[in-house]
């Protein structure tokens, strides 16, 4: 169902002219969201692009970023006024603007896009309305959330979620892409037409539909799941638990066997045929597999150069860095060594950016989050069919992630036996994880050709990693890092 919202006449505004905020005041300000990509570019200026639409007394707009010798950057921001003391947090946009706060944060904005999905509107806005049928009753009781139960989660990552009470999560996607937001796309699919249950259900989004006709979701109404946390997080406290000789007194989540049994449901969903083009399995043959290949051969060969470049800033990890950069041609070569013979299988719509985070623990049981893909790839790439390993190998980084947070977090407690103890955590895990995956999924991991994709995967995703710590957490560069170093070893492409 797809409705247009159009400003009404005389509607509140925020009241101040947003195209005039000055592009430095706009930089200075991307840079603390957690949002902002553009941290580690160099920016040739920023404007405030108004949409000509309003919800609430919010001014919509873009952000627009030009990053030098790089793509325009776009993100959703919807301004409004600046609380009392909010200085902090504000965006600055000079005396004639006074100081700005990012709308998405605040409930009653959140309050006022809830009702509008909830309504939808007459025709003529740049925002446009889509609601499920099925879940119509469910979005009328969402709407009825007062605003004071509305509240931004915490630990934002690369979207903003808000909580409406305990039935809906509204998020606001950022980074904006034109075309089809894959999350959207799969949610529904998994919900409404596989019977995975699994994942929340969508109840409505916002589409903004641009002048020059193009258009991209700037937010999105889920079921709210009731959780204990998110994977990433139980997981972890689990370990340190067991690491420090804590007892745990809750119910234990079973974080190999439940990943990927739900995992290879998913998967299995994902995979059936449905006569829709966008989700109907194709074969994984030659052609994809080459594609899939050069792709990943490519990113690794850019990986390194980002971590040339960071060899400076993290002199603790030249060793492992020198000898990475020394074995380039190695490397390459083993990506090169793929033959067409090992094409086999069928590539479906897959997660995308899978991992312990993306996965909220429900009792003993576990939801699968934020099909939106990962978030630095194009919309094209994000909705392509392609192998489920990708998604498994996503999984297995997180599994070593999370031995290596649990460790971490022991600091200086943490001697050899918890380095052994977390690494067997971490090999114990993912075979579990591996074995439920395998009859969940009914895609076979006997075959050398799918191990061998599994590993591609897995160093694709570490090198991703790579370039992800360095623009955002570089003091965990190591752990992909040291990811890579030790898988190259096993394969003895490293010597
Ligand atoms: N449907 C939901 N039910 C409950 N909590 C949710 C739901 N969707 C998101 N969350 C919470 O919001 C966090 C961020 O959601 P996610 O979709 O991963 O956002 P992002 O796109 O920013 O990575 C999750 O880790 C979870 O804590
Ligand atoms: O924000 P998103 O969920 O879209 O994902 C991005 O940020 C993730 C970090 O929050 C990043 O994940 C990496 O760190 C995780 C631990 O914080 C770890 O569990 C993952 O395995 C690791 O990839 C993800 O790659 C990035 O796209």
């Amino acid at each position: 169902m797809t409705m247009s919202h159009s400003r009404p006449d005389g509607a509140p505004s925020a009241g101040f002219d947003a195209a005039s905020v000055p592009s430095s005041a706009l930089v200075e300000f991307a840079g603390r969201q957690r949002w902002y990509a553009g941290r580690s570019e160099r920016v040739s200026n920023a404007r405030f692009e108004a949409i000509e639409d309003s919800i609430g007394a919010a001014e919509l707009g873009e952000l627009v970023v030009h990053v030098e010798d790089g793509e325009t950057q776009r993100y959703f921001l919807p301004l409004v006024r600046a609380a009392e003391g909010a200085a902090a947090t504000s965006l600055d946009a000079g005396p004639a603007g006074g100081l700005l706060a990012d709308g998405a944060r605040d409930p009653a904005f959140a309050a006022a896009v809830v009702a509008l999905l909830a309504k939808g509107e007459g025709e003529g806005g740049a925002l446009v309305v889509h609601r499920s049928r099925a879940t119509a009753d469910r979005l009328a009781a969402v709407a009825d959330v007062p605003t004071s139960d509305i509240k931004v989660l915490s630990g934002e990552q690369s979207n903003t979620s808000v909580g409406v009470g305990q039935l809906g999560i509204l998020k606001f996607y950022r980074r904006l892409r034109d075309g089809e937001q894959p999350e959207l796309e799969v949610t529904a699919f998994l919900t409404d037409r596989s019977g995975f249950t699994n994942a929340p259900a969508l109840f409505a989004w916002l589409e903004l539909r641009r002048p020059d006709g193009s258009h991209t979701a700037v937010a999105a109404l889920f079921e709210r799941v009731a959780n204990r946390g998110d994977a990433w997080g139980v997981v972890t406290d689990d370990l340190v638990a067991d690491l420090s000789g804590s007892q745990i007194t809750h119910e234990r989540f079973d974080a190999g066997a439940t990943l990927g049994r739900r995992t290879g449901e998913m998967h299995a969903a994902l995979a059936r045929k449905t006569g829709d083009a966008a989700f109907d399995p194709e074969p994984l043959d030659a052609a994809s597999l080459g594609r899939i290949i050069a792709e990943a051969r490519t990113e690794a060969g850019e990986a390194l150069d980002v971590l040339a470049r960071e060899a400076e800033r993290s002199p603790e990890l030249k060793g492992e860095i020198d000898r990475l950069l020394a074995a380039r041609g190695e490397i390459d070569g083993w990506f090169a060594g793929f033959s067409a013979d090992e094409a086999g299988g069928w590539r479906t719509r897959i997660h995308g950016d899978y991992h312990l985070g993306q996965v909220l623990v429900s009792g003993a049981d576990a939801v699968i989050l934020d099909f939106e893909g990962e978030p630095g790839r194009p919309l094209a790439e994000r909705r392509a069919k392609t192998s489920p390993l990708r998604d498994v190998a996503g999984m297995l980084r997180s599994f070593d992630y999370a031995a290596f947070a649990a460790r971490d977090r022991l600091g200086s407690d943490a001697g050899e036996a918890a380095r052994a103890a977390s690494d067997a955590w971490r090999e114990r895990t993912s075979a579990e994880f591996l074995k439920a995956w395998e009859a969940a999924s009914g895609v076979s991991l006997s075959s050398a050709a799918n191990m061998k994709l599994l590993d591609l995967f897995v160093l694709q995703k570490a090198f991703y990693e790579l370039r992800y710590e360095a623009a955002m957490r570089p003091a965990w560069l190591s752990i992909p890092l040291r990811g890579i170093v030790s898988l190259l070893e096993k394969r003895q492409v490293l010597r």
